[in-house]
């Protein structure tokens, strides 16, 4: 009998892109931060990294995007490992959320700290909690631990910064908001810099898919065979993203894909299969969550053909 990892080659991987790159016509590149809505719809790319064996990957692999909402994985990450699970989430709270990522809503609903760290008011406050101890080191410190991760560093887009730094009313009055409360402390705006610029680091599919290959190990480095994350950041990084990892398409997410994944605007998904691998998917253009369209549709397939639904959840 055919064992599962024998089945995932280039070849899977080429006709699964072909069937979902189309659908990413029923979908939009995201243009609230303008200078995202330059990216071609065209473009795809899915890579999967196993925790035991090379990278397969298939489409435009060189291709590079912004980490948008998949940077807060990282920034989590590295907030948990520096801080503690219980002084990172007195900030920030680990329940799902039926809003929109930029919502404001339930703040002032319930003047209590954000829903989850996957929302932008959650993922600033985590950089708040980080800049606080770092301060002008905090962006240096969380790109050495990518690095760690993915062994390379490829930098910030920096029009793409500047144009979400300049267009940023909505996470400005957010983090207004919530300093306004006593949710969040110290300088807004270098906070927000700090979040704009991890929203702005450069990464390709196969750089999602070694992130979720470290987690999908048990914290391990893929590049490096280093431990990089406790066991328990592991699960507290499978659990939110299974519950909040694609905003209030989380639910529809889990039915049809069935893995712990984190979208982000510029078009990525990055998704784990524990014990098993990473992977990374980039396609543009958006459905009205603000979730890759042919990204989503490229997991379920691959989670259908290879079994993976529900690994994790
Ligand atoms: N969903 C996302 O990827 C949102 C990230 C984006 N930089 C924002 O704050 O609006």
């Amino acid at each position: 009998m055919e064992n599962q990892s024998d089945l995932l080659n280039k070849q899977l991987l080429n006709d699964i892109g072909n069937i979902a790159r189309v659908t990413s016509a029923e979908g939009k590149v995201a243009s609230y931060i303008p200078e995202l809505s330059r990216m071609s719809a065209e473009l795809f790319s899915l890579s999967c990294q196993p925790v035991d064996s090379p990278m397969v990957e298939t489409g435009d692999c060189g291709q590079f995007f912004t980490m948008q909402s998949m940077a807060k994985i990282i920034s989590l990450a590295f907030a948990i490992e520096q801080f503690g699970c219980e002084n990172v989430f007195r900030h920030v709270g680990m329940e799902a959320s039926a809003d929109s990522f930029n919502s404001l809503m339930r703040i002032e609903m319930t003047s209590s700290k954000p829903s989850n760290p996957f929302m932008n008011a959650g993922a600033i406050a985590v950089c708040s909690l980080i800049f606080k101890a770092y301060k002008e080191e905090s962006l240096k410190r969380i790109t050495d631990f990518l690095k760690s991760v993915i062994g390379e560093e490829n930098g910030f887009d920096e029009k793409v910064f500047l144009s979400e730094k300049r267009s940023a009313d909505r996470n400005r009055a957010l983090a207004f908001f919530m300093k306004s409360m006593g949710l969040l402390h110290g300088d807004v705006e270098a906070i927000l810099d700090l979040y704009f610029t991890l929203c702005s680091l450069r990464c390709t599919s196969g750089g999602l898919a070694k992130i979720g290959a470290m987690i999908a190990s048990g914290g391990t480095s893929v590049v490096s065979g280093e431990k990089l994350i406790a066991n328990e950041t592991v699960y507290t990084l499978l659990g939110l993203m299974s519950s909040c990892g694609l905003y209030n398409e989380s639910g529809e997410f889990a039915v049809r894909v069935g893995l712990p994944g984190k979208s982000g605007v510029s078009g990525g998904i990055l998704a784990v299969v524990p014990g098993r691998m990473g992977i990374g998917v980039f396609s543009p253009a958006l459905n009205a969550k603000g979730n890759s369209v042919a990204g989503i549709r490229a997991l379920e397939l691959l989670s259908e053909k290879l079994d993976l639904r529900g690994l994790g959840l």
